[in-house]
């Protein structure tokens, strides 16, 4: 299968969201419980993943959500290509503080970003701070595809992650007059498939 592109994510949202988690989830097919322990400025993995019978690619920063790293990751978000933008379901200010990310990414990002809302810690239902339709209704608001997670189970963690490559794939190889591939309409339907299927 010949390798295809190279495209760079970048994964933000406040300290202790579980960036990090979701990224070894991802590389690695584990969580790792135990003690909490933050990224300290930024770090990357390489992952290559297949998408419609080509390999693509992903170069992931994982960036620290500490404010005192701000500045340290500013200067990433402008060759990124997509960026996931966590909150933690349980951690109400980690959701407030959505609004105050996207108008830094709007500042520092480039204008065609491909942006992913993902509520993370899906898994920690007795804890939920935050309604999906919460999620679902600030996404919609800013365009953004969005979906719930798990680091800790694994729950739709390759799904953000393939729509993110496919939605990149597509515009790296798609002429512009030609039909969009829809990334709204295919985590839907992938969501709706994961139930009982694998991805595909
Ligand atoms: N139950 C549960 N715990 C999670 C999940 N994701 C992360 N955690 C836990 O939350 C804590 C913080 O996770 P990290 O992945 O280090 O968070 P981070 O966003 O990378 O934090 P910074 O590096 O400071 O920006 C850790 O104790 C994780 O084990 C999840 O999906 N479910």
């Amino acid at each position: 299968m010949p390798l295809m592109c190279s495209l760079q994510t970048i994964l933000v949202g406040d300290s202790g969201v579980g960036k990090t988690s979701l990224l070894v989830q991802f590389d690695q097919g584990k969580f790792i419980p135990g003690s909490f322990s933050a990224t300290v400025g930024i770090g990357f993995t390489n992952k290559v993943v297949a998408v419609d019978g080509v390999k693509v690619k992903l170069q992931i920063w994982d960036t620290a959500g500490q404010e005192r790293f701000r500045s340290v990751t500013h200067a990433y978000y402008r060759d990124a290509q997509a960026l996931l933008l966590l909150y933690d379901i349980t951690s109400k200010m980690s959701f407030d503080n959505i609004r105050a990310w996207l108008t830094e990414i709007h500042e520092y990002a480039q204008k065609d970003v491909v942006i992913m809302l993902l509520g993370n810690k899906a898994d920690v239902s007795s804890e939920r701070a935050v309604r999906t339709e919460d999620g679902a209704s600030l996404a919609r608001e800013y365009g953004v595809p969005f979906m719930e997670t798990s680091a800790k189970t694994g729950m739709n963690v390759e799904l953000a992650f393939l729509a993110i490559a496919k939605e990149l794939k597509q515009r790296a190889v798609q002429p512009l007059d030609e039909p969009h591939f829809q990334i709204h309409d295919y985590i839907e339907s992938q969501k709706k498939k994961s139930s009982c299927c694998a991805f595909s």
